[in-house]
C-alpha cells in the first residue's frame, strides 16, 4: 500500500473499468522514458537524471508548472515518439482498468520547434490505433492549442487536425496559461474545428476564475476541463448542471500546480453535491506523480464514487453511439446501475 497526500492506494488486483477524458499525452511520459527519448533525439533537457527531473516536477505555482511542461515536452519530436507515448500510456491506464480514454496533445508547440504536422499527427493517430489493438483501450484524440499561441498558427492547427477526424481525432481544446489571453482570441480556430466536425473541450476555471468558464460556455463546449471555479458562482453552477456539462476534474494536478492548497480545499465535493457530473483524470500523471487508479481513489475520498466517475465519463465521452452503449454495458456490469 502506498500513502501520499493522506491518500492510501492499493496495488490493483482486477481493477474496475475506468474512463479517462483528461490526460495530456506529453505529460504521461515517465521520467526514465523521457530521458531516454531526449537522448535518442539528441535533445537537451534542463536536467539529466530521474532524481533531478522529479525535483523539477515539484512545482512552485501554476505558471512554473506550465514553464516546466513546455521545457520538458520539447524533446518529443518523431512520429515514433508520439506513437510510443500513446501506446505506453494506454498500457499503463489499462493496468488501472481504463477501457476508454481521450488523449490531449499540443501539436503547435512541436511545430514551433521545427517538427512537421504530419510527423506529429501520423504518430498520435497510429499510436491510438495500435493502443486499441495491443491493450484493448479505445483511444480518441483531442489536440489543443494554448493561450499564448499566435492565433494564425492556432487556425492552422485546427485545419490540420480536422483532417484526422477519421483517425481518432474527436475534439479540439485550449489549455496553457489561462490568464494569458481570453479564449475569444481563438474564436476563428474554434470555428474551423467545429466546422470540421470536432467538439470543443476547453480548459477553464483552473487557474482562472468563474468568468473564464462563462466565457468558454459561449463557444458551446462539449465539456469543460477542470472548471473548478464554477463553484464560486451559484448561477453558473446551476447552468452547468442544467446543461448537463461534464467537468473533467483532476484533483492531484490541482494540488501539485497549487491552484488548491490541500485536497481538503478541493471543490470536487461541492461540485458533486450540486449535481455536476465530474469525470476524473490524471492530467499529466508523470509530472504529478499520480496514476489513474490513484486519482479515482482520491476522487472517492472527495465524495465521488467510482460509479459516478464512470457515469460522468460515459456521458462526456466524444464517442459514437455504439461505443457509448458498450461503455454503458461495461459500467452496468461492474457498478450495477442500468
Ligand atoms: O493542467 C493543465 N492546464 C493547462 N494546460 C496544461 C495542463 N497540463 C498540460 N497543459 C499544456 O500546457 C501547454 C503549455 O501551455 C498547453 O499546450 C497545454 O496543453
Amino acid at each position: 500500500m502506498l500513502e501520499r497526500d493522506g491518500v492510501t492506494t492499493r496495488a490493483a488486483g482486477s481493477p474496475a473499468p475506468k474512463i479517462e477524458l483528461h490526460v495530456h499525452l506529453e505529460g504521461t511520459v515517465r521520467p526514465d522514458t523521457l530521458l531516454a527519448i531526449a537522448r535518442r533525439n539528441g535533445q537537451r533537457l534542463p536536467v539529466d537524471t530521474v532524481d533531478e527531473l522529479r525535483r523539477l516536477y515539484e512545482f512552485t505555482d501554476f505558471a512554473n508548472f506550465i514553464r516546466v511542461w513546455s521545457m520538458t515536452t520539447n524533446c518529443l519530436r518523431t512520429a515514433d515518439d508520439f506513437r510510443q507515448v500513446v501506446v505506453d500510456y494506454a498500457a499503463e491506464a489499462a493496468g488501472h482498468g481504463a477501457v476508454y480514454l481521450e488523449g490531449i496533445f499540443s501539436p503547435a508547440e512541436r511545430v514551433m520547434r521545427g517538427v512537421g504536422w504530419a510527423e506529429i499527427l501520423e504518430g498520435y493517430a497510429d499510436g491510438a490505433a495500435a493502443a486499441e489493438q495491443e491493450h484493448g483501450v479505445v483511444v480518441r484524440l483531442t489536440p489543443d492549442i494554448d493561450r499564448e499561441l499566435d492565433p494564425e498558427l492556432a487556425q492552422e492547427c485546427a485545419r490540420q487536425v480536422v483532417r484526422y477526424r477519421d483517425r481518432g481525432v474527436v475534439g479540439f481544446g485550449i489549455g496553457g496559461p489561462e490568464l494569458a489571453a481570453p479564449a475569444s482570441r481563438y474564436a476563428r480556430a474554434f470555428a474551423i474545428a467545429r466546422e470540421g466536425g470536432l467538439a470543443l473541450v476547453p480548459h477553464a476555471g483552473e487557474a482562472g476564475g468563474s468568468d473564464s468558464v462563462r466565457e468558454v460556455l459561449g463557444f458551446d463546449p462539449a465539456r469543460v476541463r477542470h472548471g473548478l471555479r464554477v463553484v464560486d458562482d451559484p448561477g453558473l453552477l446551476k447552468e452547468i448542471v442544467d446543461r448537463g456539462i461534464v467537468l473533467d476534474v483532476c484533483p492531484t494536478s490541482n494540488l501539485r500546480t497549487r491552484v488548491v492548497e490541500t485536497l481538503d480545499d478541493h471543490p470536487l465535493p461541492a461540485l458533486h453535491a450540486a449535481g455536476v457530473r465530474c469525470s476524473v483524470g490524471t492530467d499529466d500523471p508523470a509530472m504529478f506523480d499520480t496514476d489513474l487508479g490513484r486519482e479515482w481513489t482520491v476522487a472517492e475520498r472527495l465524495g465521488v464514487p467510482p460509479s459516478a466517475a464512470y457515469e460522468a465519463g460515459v456521458a462526456g465521452a466524444l464517442c459514437d453511439e455504439v461505443t457509448r452503449r458498450r461503455l454503458e454495458a461495461l459500467g452496468a456490469a461492474a457498478y450495477g446501475y442500468s
